[in-house]
């Protein structure tokens, strides 16, 4: 790579790896390198060989199981310890023989941090930086050398800060990167401080932390400012509140300020590849993450709808294809005719004003009862095709259930239920047994239809949440219950409502049924009967 490129440098797997509750085996490591490479990043900074076996194991698997398209790897690690040759330092010899092409040498550039913490002279950490970088450099490999709290030393002693700079560049590091390593800047004084670092004439980078939640505007800032590389972490993962989130640098970098950083098509990738990396980390996807979170792009407010639906832009930033992302209506108490409209055009039904009104007026009057629709989509879905056909899709009807929660002496809690049903002309008696009473109902409904509809043997119910809501109008406390099912091709979504739980159940999961046989392809018996 050209060295006047703009740098994307990835930290993913090592400072993002210091996130509490993040722990990653080489091969997880290995899998982020390459979902990161797919993106299109010029760095990946692997970890710091010799400081633990699995970062020293990743670089040497690196060597055969890593084919890197476009990044190159980097090593981590520290200068020489104070009083010691570079080349007998043993942490400096695994850097060497990590066979990356870049070493990342991380350096104290505050004067407090020289004294108390390394508990040597601010001489000898100079002579600690060029010994270092000059004997890497003599190995043959490339480095760039992390300034460790730079902000913070400038203010305290601003020569000091910035000879540290001039003394790695002169030794031969390629980039000096400027470390908010307590991340407790903000971007008006963070900017004035790089411009002075770009004076010193060497090549300035910047990695920020977000403590103040300011990493992705300091990370612009700093690049307005003369930094031409920058480092991040996928998902702004890193340790205490993370580190910038290098997608929205690099979105926000390519989409808003003209850079050419990754290419258009693996820009289009990002969201994908942001959640490939968040099924590795195991770590719970950011939905609110900005360009590739789901709800990025997910419209709620009627009145944004009804924009929307003239022109897109009216109400967003982007068009979300750009970065692999999609555009969402939810249906809830604030949506107005043109959130259902456009809800039922993403669903293939064109509505007319009369049944988007109408449409409106059941959902709000359904909310205001403890429903919630936009979590709910099949049950939506139902209530649509309710609204647009006069008729409540039914490929079967219930005459009665019963479900019985036993604890036995002696013995374990067991659930039983019996359900009584209709389905194509049959009258139906199923009894499942279950480790809870709804799932017990759940076994006895598809018991009972799965001869007359095989498909139900491949439907399951994979989450089950309940909410006690308050009571309102002199009520008591309602239940909601919030079943989602899977047919192993798609997920659904649908909301129940009463005081009983179990009835509440009962709803979610008579939709649950109900719209998995319409996915599933079968046309529901024209049978009216009460809606939801
Ligand atoms: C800002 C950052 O995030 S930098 C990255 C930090 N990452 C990590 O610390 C994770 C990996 N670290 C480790 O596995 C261990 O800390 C090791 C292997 C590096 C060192 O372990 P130990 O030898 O047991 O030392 P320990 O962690 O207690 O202390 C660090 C030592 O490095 C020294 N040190 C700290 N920064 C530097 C530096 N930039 N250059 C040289 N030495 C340094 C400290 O003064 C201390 O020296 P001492 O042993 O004389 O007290
Ligand atoms: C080097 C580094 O991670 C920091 O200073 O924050």
């Amino acid at each position: 790579m050209a060295d006047d490129r703009f740098h994307v440098y990835d930290t993913t797997l090592r400072d993002g790896a210091q996130q509490e509750g993040l722990s990653l085996t080489v091969a997880d490591k290995l899998a982020v390198a390459r979902h990161l490479d797919e993106l299109g990043v010029g760095f990946i900074e692997g970890g710091w060989p010799g400081a633990n076996p699995k970062d020293t194991e990743f670089f040497r698997r690196a060597r055969t199981e890593l084919d890197l398209k476009h990044a190159q790897l980097a090593a981590f690690g520290a200068t020489r310890r104070a009083g010691v040759q570079a080349a007998d330092d043993p942490l400096v010899a695994a850097l060497r023989e990590s066979g990356a092409p870049v070493v990342t040498l991380v350096a104290k550039s505050h004067d407090r941090h020289v004294e108390l913490a390394l508990r040597t002279t601010l001489q000898e950490n100079l002579a600690m930086i060029r010994d270092t970088v000059s004997h890497l450099r003599a190995e043959g490999q490339r480095v760039f050398l992390d300034a460790e709290h730079f902000f913070d030393g400038y203010k305290s002693n601003p020569a000091y800060a910035l000879e540290v700079l001039r003394t790695a560049a002169e030794a031969g590091a390629s980039v000096v990167a400027l470390c908010d390593t307590n991340g407790g800047m903000l971007p008006d004084e963070l900017a004035d401080v790089v411009h002075e670092a770009a004076g010193t004439g060497a090549r300035v980078g910047i990695h920020c932390h977000d403590d103040t939640g300011c990493a992705v505007a300091n990370s612009l800032a700093a690049v307005r400012a003369g930094a031409t590389h920058v480092q991040g972490c996928a998902n702004g993962y890193g340790e205490r509140s993370g580190n910038a989130n290098l997608f929205t640098v690099v979105a926000n970098l390519q989409l808003k300020r003209g850079f050419d950083l990754v290419p258009d098509a693996a820009l289009a990738e990002m969201t994908r590849i942001a959640h490939a990396i968040t099924e590795i980390t195991n770590v719970t996807p950011n939905s609110h993450q900005p360009y590739v979170g789901v709800s990025a792009f997910a419209h709620k407010a009627g009145l944004h709808a009804s924009a929307i639906k003239v022109d897109p832009d009216l109400y967003q930033h982007i068009d979300p294809a750009q970065v692999g992302n999609d555009m969402r209506m939810l249906v809830s108490d604030m949506a107005g005719r043109a959130s259902v409209e456009l809800k039922g055009r993403e669903l293939g039904y064109d509505l007319s004003a009369e049944q988007s009104r109408e449409l409106v007026d059941r959902v709000k009057d359904l909310e205001a009862k403890g429903h919630t629709f936009e979590a709910a989509d099949a049950s939506f879905e139902l209530l649509l095709r309710d609204t647009v056909t006069g008729e409540r899709p039914r490929h079967f009807t219930v005459e009665s259930w019963r479900v019985i929660v036993e604890r036995p002496a002696g013995g374990q809690v067991v659930s039983e239920a019996t359900v009584k049903l209709y389905a194509k002309g049959e009258r139906i008696v199923a009894t499942g047994e279950g480790n809870g009473p709804v799932n017990a109902l759940d076994r006895a409904v598809r018991l009972g239809l799965e001869r007359l509809y095989p498909e139900l043997a491949s439907v399951e119910l994979t989450d089950f949440k309940v909410r006690i809501l308050e009571g309102s109008h002199g009520t008591g406390a309602i239940t909601r219950v919030l079943i989602t099912s899977s047919d192993g091709t798609g997920e659904w979504a649908t909301v129940g409502v009463d005081e009983n739980i179990i009835e509440a159940s009962w709803q979610a999961l008579e939709q649950a049924v109900t719209y998995g046989l319409l996915r599933a392809g079968h046309t529901p018996d024209r049978v009216a009967g009460p809606s939801t």
